[in-house]
């Protein structure tokens, strides 16, 4: 059986910013994968987007995985991280394999200024200066944005056209549940002891995942 979860101030700040929350995770892009009325051309765009965010998404798990380390005091912190950077060699692959099917060619997509505002937003994460419970809130909620809003297109109800069921598994499975659920662990174990002003910046940054990850399913509209 699943252990309960308890709540912390991750729930806490989800229930404050509960709007920014359901935009992120019940963005209209994911509600049309979804109802079935998704626009093959939308899904192309965020294909080509999200697999050069992966790319850079890697340094930032790889800073996370030295951090653990160096830094948590719980060996099983490595290990979780390390189960992330390993699901993103896979990710990568499935994107190589999602390029050819939709006729994607990464190499001539250009990232767009909301894919470029979230790498250097991660990139700024990296800094020795942050804190390591600022870098794990931050991982799961890029992690837990994308379980959360690929596990409702493969809800009971759903339409989701049958050749985007292996994108929506690919996040919404129930081993990414778990993992995304262990990473939410290490955040709140480390917020327990974090001082004022931490816990301050771990929600800004919160936040500003959300934020970021909103406008990067904006792109798939044609939004900039
Ligand atoms: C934008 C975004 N956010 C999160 C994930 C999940 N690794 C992703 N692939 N892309």
């Amino acid at each position: 059986m699943e252990k309960p979860e308890k709540r912390g101030m991750i729930d806490t700040w989800l229930d404050k910013h509960r709007s920014i929350h359901t935009a992120a995770t019940r963005h209209p892009f994911v509600v049309s994968i979804r109802d079935g009325s998704v626009d093959l051309s939308s899904f192309r765009t965020w294909l080509g987007q999200d697999y050069l965010f992966v790319r850079g998404f890697v340094p930032f798990v790889a800073n996370a995985l030295i951090r653990a380390g160096k830094e948590s005091g719980e060996s099983s912190d490595m290990e979780v991280v390390l189960g992330g950077l390993a699901s993103l060699s896979d990710e990568i692959e499935w994107f190589k394999r999602e390029g050819s099917k939709w006729d994607v060619d990464f190499s001539t997509v250009v990232p767009q200024k909301a894919n470029q505002d979230y790498s250097r937003f991660l990139e700024a994460l990296m800094s020795d200066e942050v804190k390591y419970s600022v870098i794990m809130t931050a991982f799961w909620a890029i992690e837990a944005v994308y379980q959360e809003s690929f596990a409702h297109c493969l809800e009971d109800g759903n339409k989701t056209p049958a050749e985007l069921t292996g994108a929506c598994q690919r996040w919404g499975n129930d081993g990414f549940k778990q993992y995304c659920s262990s990473v939410k662990n290490i955040a709140e174990r480390c917020l327990e002891n974090a001082s004022g002003h931490v816990l301050a910046e771990a929600e800004d940054v919160l936040v500003r995942v959300l934020e970021h990850e909103v406008a990067f399913w904006e792109m798939s509209r044609g939004g900039q």
